[in-house]
């Protein structure tokens, strides 16, 4: 069995929704899973529903209200040295060019590396070289050039190249190509595939897009009011969704020979009644979470 990388235990994140931090509101309410060396795990939901809140609480950004999160066993929040952690768990979001200080050249991030991690490294510019001939990209054509002389395409392939030399083992990919057109994005999706083949690196890939999480991951964990609804192994998920509220997903993508039809609604309360009816079905089960088939795991209540 591949190693355990990192797990989250029951973590729940309150935000105060007043000047005083008083009247709570769940953001991410009790959610458990693992991630283990070259997974592709796949976070999806709506907008709101608390993805990003577990992207920066796996990131040290938030801490978790309740609940832990262990990266090769420890409690993150207990590793002193957090410059060794951030060169594990790294991040890339949805705007490469914020990643970048407009006033230097791009090489910069890779000697920043240098300075920070391996300071007494002799063969950078090999080094550096290799990782971006590894994201696809001609050095030549990229090293000396300021942020704004590159595509987000090749900004977002020089973060994966940066991540690849920090030698990191989970990257953090949050809605990552929302921002790229579709043939750009598809090749970002392949390199990340590719990447997690030859390294062993792992990718919590977060996204409201199911297409793209069908496409690119091996689990995929649905998300809905800050909770886990369900969760398994892609294909399962997919093909045979349980939570009314996956289904209710997988219907609104649309299809590509298909016109959309403007009586079709996706309304909250149709996602809300459904749930409830599904929740009234299974009220026999006394178990919150309820297994499907193997690693298909579904909250039923
Ligand atoms: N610092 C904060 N203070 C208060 N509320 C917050 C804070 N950060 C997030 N929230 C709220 O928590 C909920 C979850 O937000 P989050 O950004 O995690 O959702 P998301 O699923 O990533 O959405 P999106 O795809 O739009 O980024 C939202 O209702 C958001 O308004």
């Amino acid at each position: 069995m591949s190693e355990i990388y990192m797990e989250l235990k029951n973590i729940t994140k309150e935000f105060g929704t007043d000047f005083f931090g008083k009247n709570k509101f769940k953001a991410v309410n009790n959610v458990s899973f693992n991630i283990k060396k070259g997974e592709i795990l796949s976070l999806i939901g709506e907008s709101g529903s608390g993805k990003t809140t577990v992207g920066k609480m796996i990131l040290r950004l938030l801490k978790p209200t309740y609940g832990e999160i262990l990266f090769l066993n420890k409690n993150i929040w207990d590793i002193d040295d957090t410059k060794e952690y951030y060169r594990n768990v790294q991040a890339i979001f949805q705007d490469p060019f914020s990643s970048f200080n407009t006033l230097f050249k791009v090489d910069r991030v890779f000697n920043m590396v240098f300075e920070t991690f391996y300071p007494d490294e002799k063969n950078r510019k090999e080094k550096i070289e290799k990782v971006i001939n590894q994201v696809g990209m001609n050095p030549t054509n990229i090293l000396g050039k300021y942020p704004h002389q590159l595509s987000g395409g090749q900004l977002q392939r020089l973060l994966i190249a940066r991540a690849l030399l920090m030698n990191t083992k989970i990257l953090v990919a949050d809605e990552l190509i929302s921002m790229l057109d579709a043939s750009t994005r598809i090749d970002v999706l392949n390199l990340l595939s590719d990447i997690r083949e030859k390294t062993g690196m792992s990718i919590i890939f977060i996204t409201h897009d199911l297409s793209l999480g069908y496409y690119l991951s091996d689990r995929s964990l649905i998300m809905y009011k800050g909770e886990i609804v369900e969760q398994g192994d892609t294909y399962d998920v997919y093909n045979n969704p349980i939570h009314p509220y996956t289904k209710m997903l997988l219907n609104s993508v649309p299809e590509i020979d298909k016109k959309w039809d403007p009586n079709e609604q996706f309304l909250p309360e149709t996602v809300e009644y459904e749930i409830k009816k599904f929740y009234l079905k299974n009220k026999s089960y006394d178990d919150i979470y309820m297994e499907f088939e193997k690693n298909h795991i579904v909250k039923v209540r």
